[in-house]
C-alpha cells in the first residue's frame, strides 16, 4: 500500500479550506486512523492568488479540472465545487472513468446523477463516497448504510437544511425578519451558492433522495420528491404554531408503503408543525437531525452540525480515512443492479393532521364559508385561531388545525374554495409531523 493516500482537490471555498485546515491540524490522528498519511498533492480553484489563510506552498495547482481528473499522482479526487451539472459533473465522470476514487460533498450532483456515478465507480473499481453531502458532519450516510444495515428501514425523516432551520429558529426566537436572518446564514457560510436552494427546499430534497436510496435500497429518484420551501411561512404562522403547541421546521420525510406491484416510495420536503415535545422541535440553528426507523433498531436519531466548514470537512476526511483503510463498499448500500426502481406512492389516502392558514376578507360570513367547505369535503376542525380586524387592507388571518383525515379531503376543501373571493391570498397548508 502506498505511503500516503494522494488527493487532488477541486474547490477551495468554505469546505475546501476546511478540509485543508483539518488535515493540517489533525495530521497525526488522521494518519493513525487511516493507517497512512492523507496528502493533498494538487488543487484546482478559480482564483490562484486569493489568500485563503492556509499554506498551499507544497501543493501543485492543476491547470484544469480535466488535468486533475487524470493526474497520475492522485489516487482520489475530492470535488468541492458544487452544482449538479457542468464542471462538477464533468470532473466526477472523468475521475471515476479513469479509475480514480471520488469523494464529494455535492448533494446536487449525487441526487441527480448518483446512479450513473455509482455505476461508473463499480465498473472502474473506484471508490465513491459522499458522507458530507447529507447533513454535513453527521455520519448519517455511514450510519444508515453500515450501522443500520441489518434493519428494514420503515421511515426516514429529518431536518436536512441548516440554512432554513437557522432562518426558522431565529424567526421563532427573535421575531426577526426572514431576509435579515437569511443574510446572516449566508455570511456564516451555511447557505448554498444559490440560497434559493436552501429556502425553496431543493437542498433538503437532494439530501432526502440520497438517504431514501440508501435506506430503502432504491434507485435514487430526486424527481419524485415533492418539495415546498419556507418562503411562505410568516411570523404569524410561527406565532400560531407556538400557541397551538408546535414549532415550524422544514422536514424531509421518505417512507415506503406496500402496493400491488411492490413497495412504493413517498418522498416529501415541506415545512411542518412539529409538536414541542418531539426531538426535532429542539433542533435549532444550522443543526440537522435525521431519524431513521428500523424494524429491529427502532428509532435512531442522528443529530449535529449540518453545515459549515469544520463539520463538513470532518465528513469529507472521514470518507478519505475509510478509503485509505480500504473500506469502500457500495455507495448506496447495494450493487447498482440490485437497487430497486420504486413506484411513487400517492399521498391522497395518507392520514394526517394539517395546519391551514387562510387570508380572508374582513367581512361577515367568511368563516362560515370556509367551515362549510371543510364540512362538505369531510374535514373535521380541531382548533381555530382568528386574528382581530384587518389593519392594512391585506385581509385577516384565520388558522386552523384539522383532526386526522385523508389528505385528499383537505385538498378537496381547498378546491371548493379556489374561486371564492373571500380568500385574498392562497391558503398555506402545513402538515403536522406524525410521531
Ligand atoms: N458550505 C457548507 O456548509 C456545505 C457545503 N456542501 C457542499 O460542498 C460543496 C462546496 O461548497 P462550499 O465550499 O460552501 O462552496 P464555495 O462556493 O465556498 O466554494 C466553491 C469553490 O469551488 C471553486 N470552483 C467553482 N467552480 C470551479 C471550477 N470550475 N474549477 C475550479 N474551482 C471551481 C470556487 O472557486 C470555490 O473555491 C458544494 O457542493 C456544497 O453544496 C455540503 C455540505 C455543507
Ligand atoms: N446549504 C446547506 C449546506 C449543507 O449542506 C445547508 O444549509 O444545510
Ligand atoms: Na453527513
Amino acid at each position: 500500500m502506498p505511503d500516503a493516500l494522494r488527493v487532488g482537490m477541486a474547490g477551495l471555498g468554505t469546505v475546501g479550506v476546511g478540509v485543508l485546515r483539518l488535515l493540517e491540524s489533525n495530521r497525526d490522528l488522521v494518519r493513525a486512523r487511516a493507517g497512512r498519511g492523507i496528502e493533498v498533492v494538487a488543487v484546482s480553484a478559480r482564483d490562484r492568488s486569493k489568500d485563503r489563510g492556509v499554506d498551499l506552498s507544497r501543493v501543485r495547482w492543476a491547470d484544469s479540472l480535466a488535468e486533475l481528473a487524470s493526474d497520475e499522482d492522485c489516487d482520489i479526487v475530492v470535488e468541492l465545487i458544487g452544482g449538479a451539472e457542468g464542471d462538477a459533473l464533468d470532473l466526477a465522470r472523468a475521475a471515476l472513468s479513469q479509475g480514480r476514487g471520488l469523494v464529494t460533498a455535492n448533494k446536487a450532483l449525487i441526487a441527480h446523477h448518483g446512479l450513473e456515478m455509482a455505476r461508473l465507480a463499480e465498473e472502474n473499481a473506484a471508490p465513491l463516497k459522499f458522507e458530507a453531502a447529507v447533513a454535513g458532519g453527521i455520519p448519517v450516510v455511514a450510519g444508515l448504510r453500515e450501522g443500520a444495515a441489518a434493519n428494514a428501514i420503515e421511515r426516514i425523516y429529518g431536518i436536512l437544511n441548516g440554512t432554513s432551520n437557522y432562518v426558522l429558529s431565529e424567526m421563532e426566537a427573535s421575531g426577526a425578519d426572514f431576509g435579515d436572518v437569511l443574510a446572516d446564514a449566508q455570511a456564516m457560510g451555511y447557505a448554498e451558492a444559490d440560497p434559493a436552494f436552501d429556502v425553496d427546499g431543493t437542498d433538503a430534497a437532494h439530501k432526502l433522495a440520497i438517504l431514501a436510496a440508501i435506506g430503502f435500497g432504491s434507485r435514487i429518484d430526486f424527481d419524485a420528491v415533492s418539495v415546498s420551501g419556507i418562503a411562505e411561512v410568516r411570523a404569524a404562522d410561527i406565532a400560531h404554531a407556538r400557541t397551538l403547541g408546535f414549532v415550524i421546521r422544514l422536514v424531509g420525510v421518505a417512507d415506503c408503503e406496500d402496493g400491488p406491484e411492490g413497495a412504493r416510495l413517498l418522498q416529501r420536503v415541506r415545512p411542518c408543525l412539529v409538536p414541542k415535545q418531539h426531538p426535532l422541535a429542539h433542533v435549532t440553528g444550522p443543526t440537522n437531525a435525521v431519524v431513521a426507523e428500523g424494524d429491529f433498531a427502532g428509532r435512531l436519531l442522528f443529530q449535529g452540525a449540518g453545515a459549515g466548514a469544520g463539520p463538513t470537512a470532518s465528513a469529507v476526511v472521514a470518507d478519505l480515512i475509510d478509503i485509505a483503510r480500504g473500506r469502500t463498499g457500495h455507495p448506496f448500500s447495494l450493487p447498482v443492479d440490485s437497487l430497486v426502481a420504486m413506484e411513487r406512492a400517492d399521498p391522497g389516502h395518507r392520514v394526517g393532521r394539517d395546519y391551514i392558514r387562510f387570508t380572508v376578507a374582513d367581512r361577515p360570513g367568511v368563516l362560515a364559508e370556509i367551515t362549510a367547505a371543510m364540512r362538505d369535503a369531510g374535514v373535521s376542525i380541531e382548533s381555530l385561531i382568528q386574528q382581530g380586524r384587518a389593519q392594512d387592507g391585506n385581509g385577516v388571518l384565520v388558522a386552523m388545525v384539522t383532526h386526522e383525515g385523508e389528505e385528499r379531503c383537505v385538498r378537496h376543501a381547498l378546491e371548493l374554495l379556489e374561486d371564492s373571493d373571500s380568500l385574498t391570498a392562497a391558503p398555506l397548508v402545513l402538515p403536522i409531523l406524525r410521531d
